[in-house]
């Protein structure tokens, strides 16, 4: 065959300039293909026309009954989970995903030092606190901290330590078959396309299993959740207000587990202390909520504890997220960011039962009364026609501007008990002059309770001296060690060897264990005595109701370990902080 003209549109009469335009189209290159194909291979690639269309069209409908099937099967005999990115199940499934088997033989994972990728750093600096066992274990040996040299070898461990931070190894995008249960699960990890910041938000987890019932992929995620929740033991979760990037949604962000602090150290009035707590478990009793439900009253309870900085607020409101075992959502209402549709939304996703703390609400910029907007927002949007808010609207009148950036008072009591507002939680707020308040934040049902918090009375300053310097179990790793071998008679003997079985010799290790734990119990009812003697000295020394518990605390660290020079150094430190807090004054002033 002999083809002189190389406008392959024209060899062939059947094939019209308009067929090679749609031949581009739908072959995106076509005419310079078969221009080259003619000139140089004297092929005329028409003349396969309609085998290549054919086969086109082959492959097509292949690959379309093909999706049709697999959607078929996926439909029929497959069940899925998806897991979202911004809900917790996310952060449950790839610890425990980390921890599987499969991520030490797959090639296709994620490398990193957190184990879902998005966790805050604050979480991931946790981690030492999550494995106690491992860090008592590995750098509390006896005698680490008695001496100089001790501590080098220690400093030396933890150093070398911290310079590997441990690697977690999670799925990589895409499909990843593992073994769970001697069933196989496929994880799809997948991001949709779009922004940087838009293929984070979408991500999503999907895990699949063959059959209709989809109880193993159940248990899957509630094995996750209870490794999760078991590695948080009893320790408190702090969750905090975060959003990923401007002008994105808020939204609850873990960023904390910590060892709950006792309630016994925050130095209050018993009886305060006392009444707080017990109110708490009170709200919190079944019948209570029944007894609001039945009489129609929002299922809501507020505190302010207030006072100055470093008399104990959040001290107090941690201690009891920790003995009651709630988990503790922190928000910064000072972000301009933050606006009344977050915040709402923010209070919207809060469990049922947990605290909310809004710190120094004071320094929000909400102290405000409301101004004459804020009152017709407030009439629109809360359809109770609530008297009270009202009435007290048209007492304070339009004194201030709206607030042009953030919340507002009138946004922040419509999220606090508007219609809309969540039911169940309890709301913390916290506040160094509560005199700046408005009296709408304070009105019952918002505030039921308010604690003040002053200086340091004469017992506070003996309690918190006590504190610092009495004895604790723990403290060393030798009065732990000495008190589980008290309490434990097969315990392993200095040598290594376990103790005899129940014989003669046992008799004589247990008085021996008697002795022990007489001589241990004597030598800590002495110290507890000296220690109060010296916290008496102390206190009749720094004068009560001056200064706060954080700077008497900040004061005693100065001395940890030596209670007499932090008595004989107290009325120098007296006089200078006097003088500083009065130059404070002054240039406040
Ligand atoms: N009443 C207290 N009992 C025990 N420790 C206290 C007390 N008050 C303060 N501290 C110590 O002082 C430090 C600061 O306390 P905390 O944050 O609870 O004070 P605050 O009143 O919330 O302060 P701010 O108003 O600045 O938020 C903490 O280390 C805490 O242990």
């Amino acid at each position: 065959m002999e083809f002189n003209n190389t406008n392959p549109s024209t060899t062939r009469p059947g094939l019209s300039s308009s067929d090679s335009a749609m031949l581009e189209v739908l072959v995106p290159g076509y005419t310079l293909i078969s221009r080259f194909l003619v000139s140089y291979l004297h092929i005329d690639p028409t003349i396969y026309l309609q085998q290549l269309v054919l086969l086109a069209l082959l492959g097509a409908a292949v690959r379309y009954i093909s999706l049709y099937i697999v959607d078929l099967v996926k439909e029929y005999f497959v069940s899925t989970a998806e897991i979202r990115l911004d809900d917790e199940v996310f952060t449950y499934f790839m610890y425990w995903m980390s921890r599987q088997p499969h991520m030490k033989r797959t090639n296709r994972f994620v490398a990193g030092v957190k184990a879902n990728g998005y966790q805050s750093e604050e979480e991931d600096e946790d981690e030492d606190d999550v494995n106690p066992d491992k860090s008592e274990g590995e750098w509390d040996e006896p005698g680490s901290s008695e001496s100089a040299d001790d501590f080098d070898e220690y400093w030396a461990k933890v150093v070398s330590r911290d310079k590997y931070k441990p690697l977690r190894f999670t799925p990589s995008q895409g499909s990843h078959v593992f073994w769970y249960k001697n069933r196989p699960l496929m994880l799809q990890r997948q991001k949709e396309d779009g922004n940087n910041r838009m293929v984070l938000i979408n991500e999503r987890l999907y895990l699949s299993c063959l059959g209709r019932d989809a109880s193993i992929l159940r248990d899957v995620l509630n094995e996750a959740q209870e490794a999760y929740v078991q590695r948080d033991g009893n320790r408190t979760i702090i969750y905090r207000g975060h959003r990923y990037y401007s002008g994105s949604s808020w939204y609850w962000n873990r960023c904390m587990a910590r060892s709950p602090r006792p309630l016994s150290t925050v130095v209050l009035d018993v009886e305060q202390k006392q009444d707080f707590i017990d109110d708490i478990k009170e709200y919190l009793h079944p019948r209570t909520r029944r007894w609001y439900s039945n009489r129609g009253i929002p299922y809501r309870r507020g505190y302010l504890l207030h006072g100055p900085p470093g008399t104990g607020k959040t001290s107090l409101c941690f201690a009891a997220a920790g003995l009651l075992g709630l988990k503790l959502y922190l928000l910064n209402l000072n972000s301009k960011a933050l606006d009344e549709d977050n915040l709402s939304s923010l209070f919207s996703e809060l469990p049922q039962r947990c605290i909310v703390l809004l710190e120094d609400i004071d320094t929000a910029g909400i102290t405000k009364s409301r101004g004459k907007t804020v009152v017709t927002n407030v009439k629109s949007e809360d359809e109770t026609g609530d008297d009270f808010e009202i009435e007290e609207i048209d007492k304070i009148g339009a004194e201030e501007p709206a607030k042009a950036d953030g919340i507002t008072l009138s946004g922040l009591l419509n999220v606090i008990d508007g219609v809309a507002a969540s039911e169940g939680r309890i709301l913390v707020m916290t506040s160094n002059h509560p005199d700046q308040l408005d009296a709408a934040l304070l009105r019952p049902g918002r505030v039921d309770m308010s604690i003040e918090f002053r200086y340091a009375s004469s017992e506070a300053i003996e309690e918190l001296f006590t504190a610092i310097y009495a004895t604790m179990e723990g403290d060393s790793p030798q009065t732990s060690a000495s008190s589980r071998r008290l309490t434990n008679g097969n315990a392993k003997q200095p040598n290594g060897r376990t103790p005899s079985p129940p014989n003669m010799k046992r008799t004589k290790s247990q008085e021996l264990n008697e002795k022990a734990e007489k001589e241990h119990k004597d030598r800590v009812a002495s110290l507890q005595a000296r220690v109060s003697a010296l916290a008496k000295q102390f206190a009749s020394i720094v004068p009560a109701a001056e200064f706060t518990a954080a700077e008497i605390q900040g004061y005693l660290l100065n001395h940890k370990s030596t209670p007499e020079a932090a008595i004989k150094g107290a009325e120098t430190w007296v006089q200078n902080l006097r003088e500083k807090k009065k130059a404070r004054e002054e240039k406040s002033a």
